[in-house]
């Protein structure tokens, strides 16, 4: 090696470096304003797809954790519950974005999302250390659920036990985040009769996080945010007040209604800010909430909060 490519080296180290250190500077007003914060994450089935991602996605938790915010995780699981309704033979279907949940799916909706996926994630958090424990809807009242029709061209379509949240007791989640550990909560939930119902997964993190009084809804999905145009990719939304989003509501298609519905029952709770993210990005969360831009959508309450 010559004097002046080793130069050129060292150089592209300093440069490197200052790079490095200025991600990390950059977080600093970001992890003092959100010091002791509630953050609500959604992960969805669609951004659950690649082991690479989940662990990232376990590692970002274990980050929120340990620089100081509560991170209570609400996960998904449609495509997987939809693999093993395959697997039985149970065919599955979808109305109005909302699966048709017969008493024999129901069964498949509670083993998939409490017996699979939140062991897990359970299990990848827990690769860090003892911090992520499983609860479900059904678990000390979290969720109390009604049933929730369809609709479908504006009528009203039985999917059957599909399940609205009517109530939410968050004590149980809270006992868990002021233990210093990180709930991670399937959506399932009884009706008042201890009926099991099956609660979109968007529709329940928006319900907690208006109970929790987070300052966050980060919600994962499968693409890089809301489309003010759908399917043009030019039209993504950075920032949407409340009142425009739901104005917007009537003309989004299936996938994004819950999550955006999810967002503006946060929102209108009291929720600071809701965001609907690429959960295909590893680390989507961190760059989220501890870079100045953020990425994907973010929904503001109506005033456009403070
Ligand atoms: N306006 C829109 N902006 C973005 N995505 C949209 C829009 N309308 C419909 N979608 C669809 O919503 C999907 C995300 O919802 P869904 O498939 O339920 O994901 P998840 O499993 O993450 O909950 C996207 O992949 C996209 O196909
Ligand atoms: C009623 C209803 O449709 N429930 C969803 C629950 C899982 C879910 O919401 O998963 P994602 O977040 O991955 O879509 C379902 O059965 O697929």
């Amino acid at each position: 090696m010559t004097d002046s490519q080793s130069l050129i080296g060292a150089d592209e180290r300093l440069v490197s470096a200052s790079q490095k250190a200025e991600v990390l500077i950059e977080a600093l007003p970001w992890l003092r304003r959100f010091h002791g914060a509630t953050v609500v994450v959604k992960y969805g089935g669609n951004a659950m797809t690649d082991d690479a991602l989940k662990r990232a996605f376990a590692q970002d938790m274990v980050f929120l954790r340990i620089a100081g915010l509560r991170p209570v995780v609400v996960h998904g699981g449609g495509p997987q519950i939809s693999a093993m309704l395959d697997r039985l033979g149970l065919a599955g279907e979808f109305k109005g974005g909302l699966r048709v949940t017969t008493p024999e799916a129901m069964d498949v909706v509670r083993m998939v999302l409490v017996g699979q996926v939140s062991r897990e994630l359970v299990g990848l958090i827990n690769a860090h250390g003892p911090y992520a424990v499983g609860i479900s809807g059904e678990d000390a009242h979290l969720f109390t659920a009604e049933r929730k029709q369809a609709t479908v061209d504006g009528e009203p379509v039985d999917v059957g036990l599909v399940g609205e949240v009517a109530d939410v007791n968050p004590d149980a989640v809270l006992d868990i985040v002021n233990a210093g550990r990180i709930p991670v909560v399937s959506t399932v939930a009884p009706d008042v009769d201890g009926v099991v119902h099956n609660v979109n997964a968007d529709t329940a993190a928006g319900a907690l996080a208006a109970a929790l009084g987070a300052e966050k809804l980060v919600v994962l999905t499968d693409v890089e945010g809301l489309y003010a145009d759908w399917p043009d990719r030019s039209s993504l939304v950075d920032r949407i007040t409340a009142d425009r989003l739901e104005r917007m509501l009537p003309d989004l298609a299936s996938g994004m209604i819950p999550k955006m519905e999810a967002c503006l029952r946060a929102v209108n709770g009291g929720v600071r800010r809701a965001h609907v993210i690429d959960g295909r990005i590893a680390h989507s969360v961190l760059l989220e909430v501890f870079t100045s831009r953020g990425i994907g959508t973010m929904v503001l309450p109506k005033d456009g909060g403070e």
